[in-house]
């Protein structure tokens, strides 16, 4: 069995003991102005310079005490396992486009693999010219820029592909077309890593839409969890079906976000850097709603909506949530909400990793008292996603207690 006690996340603030990051690599390499807006990245990295960026968040993290497990090294782990790849190789396989002749080369080919390069190519996939597999009619009818295996630059943001909510984590269910095979991956390492063994997920990718990004542990037992872009109503009716019948939370507040690129996720608006304190994109602080949803006889009850600050600080047990603004004047705050100001990173209560570029929005948070370790990200963020995006909590301590 898994020791529960190596996984388990409440709040947003409690001390990061452990978190999963994914160091991006060749699937970086892979966009191109061609496929960016598919792959949803708005500028084509510099790709060492996204490592280095990376690698200095990574060692942030690590000089407070942070355990950071790497995506890569997981899976590669897992793929030891016999049953894990055959998971691996079926789910690839499944792939419509592919067509009889061309699956059979396929698997051929990843058959052949040991577990460092399957993991290389499951994440950075397989371009037309790197399998030799002329003669077929769907190998010869691709484009020579087409991918026979999608590659997988969303992985660089943990948060949307999992996440732990209690002891159990949601293996999630992507909108995005271009990210579904993440949590294929990630739903392979939570089934056949040593780590999890014993783990029973509470939520799959055969489910309704949910992201990760969308889901904020406001306090033990109550969850936001944001609707637009990404998450759809139903994936949040279902995540609060799912977390009632395990027990792992008696609140969870449906919060409509606004269906566009900029407000992709509720994390893109706002985050928790304290028990009592959340960062938040003006324009939206004030006008967000929420739908309080509870467990009523086995059924969901779900409220009138409401202000979304007063309907959580009143699931909260608070008097009233803290508001930091990202930004003085409208320009600004728009620019730095962009630039995912308002995703930080709590590591501890009242101390938060924040891209360094977002001046105003670090000096707002300095000026309450919030402690900010500041990591570049000129390239990481041209995929749109700042430090909570990049990682997935896997330990937390508890929360303190709300003053
Ligand atoms: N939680 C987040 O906001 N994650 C960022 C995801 C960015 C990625 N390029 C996407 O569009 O899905």
């Amino acid at each position: 069995m898994a020791d529960k006690h190596q996984h388990r996340v409440t709040s947003e603030v409690g001390r990061l003991r452990t978190v999963l990051l994914h160091r991006p690599g060749a699937e970086l390499k892979r966009l191109t102005p061609r496929n960016s807006d598919k792959l949803l990245f708005d500028a084509i990295p510099w790709v060492g310079r996204a490592q280095e960026e990376h690698d200095g968040f990574a060692q942030a993290l690590r000089e407070r005490g942070v355990e950071v497990l790497y995506l890569t090294e997981l899976l590669q782990d897992a793929l030891e396992y016999e049953a894990a790849r055959e998971q691996a190789i079926s789910y690839v396989l499944d792939d419509k486009r592919l067509g009889d002749q061309l699956r059979r080369v396929v698997k051929g080919y990843l058959d052949g693999l040991d577990p460092e390069d399957l993991s290389h190519t499951l994440i950075a996939g397989l371009a037309h010219e790197e399998l030799k597999a002329g003669h077929g009619l769907v190998y010869r009818l691709m484009d020579r820029h087409d991918f026979v295996i999608d590659p997988l630059p969303g992985l660089l943001f943990t948060r949307d592909n999992s996440a732990w909510i209690g002891d159990r984590v949601a293996v999630t269910s992507l909108a995005m077309p271009a990210r579904h095979g993440e949590s294929a991956i990630t739903g392979l390492i939570y089934a056949h890593h040593p780590r999890f063994a014993g783990l029973e997920p509470v939520y799959d990718p055969s489910l309704e839409h949910l992201e990760g990004g969308d889901i904020l542990l406001l306090s033990p037992g109550v969850l936001a969890v944001g609707t637009g872009e990404r998450t759809t109503p139903a994936g949040v009716e279902r995540l609060a079906r799912q977390v009632f019948d395990a027990g792992l939370a008696h609140t969870v507040l449906a919060v409509p976000i606004a269906q566009e690129r900029a407000t992709m996720h509720l994390d893109t608006v706002c985050t928790m850097v304290d028990v009592d304190t959340v960062v938040m994109y003006p324009p939206v602080a004030h006008s967000l709603q929420a739908f309080t949803v509870t467990s009523a006889n086995g059924d969901l009850r779900v409220s009138e909506p409401r202000q979304f600050l007063e309907a959580a600080a009143e699931a909260m047990g608070l008097d009233r949530l803290k508001v930091i603004d990202t930004g003085l004047d409208p320009v600004t705050a728009e620019r730095e909400q962009w630039d995912d100001g308002n995703n930080t990173l709590a590591v501890a209560p009242r101390l938060a990793v924040a891209y360094e570029r977002n001046i105003e929005t670090n000096a707002q948070l300095e000026a309450a008292g919030i402690e900010v370790i500041r990591i570049s990200g000129s390239e990481l963020g041209s995929g749109r996603g700042g430090p909570r995006c990049m990682s997935c909590p896997i330990l937390r301590d508890a929360p303190p207690p709300a003053p």
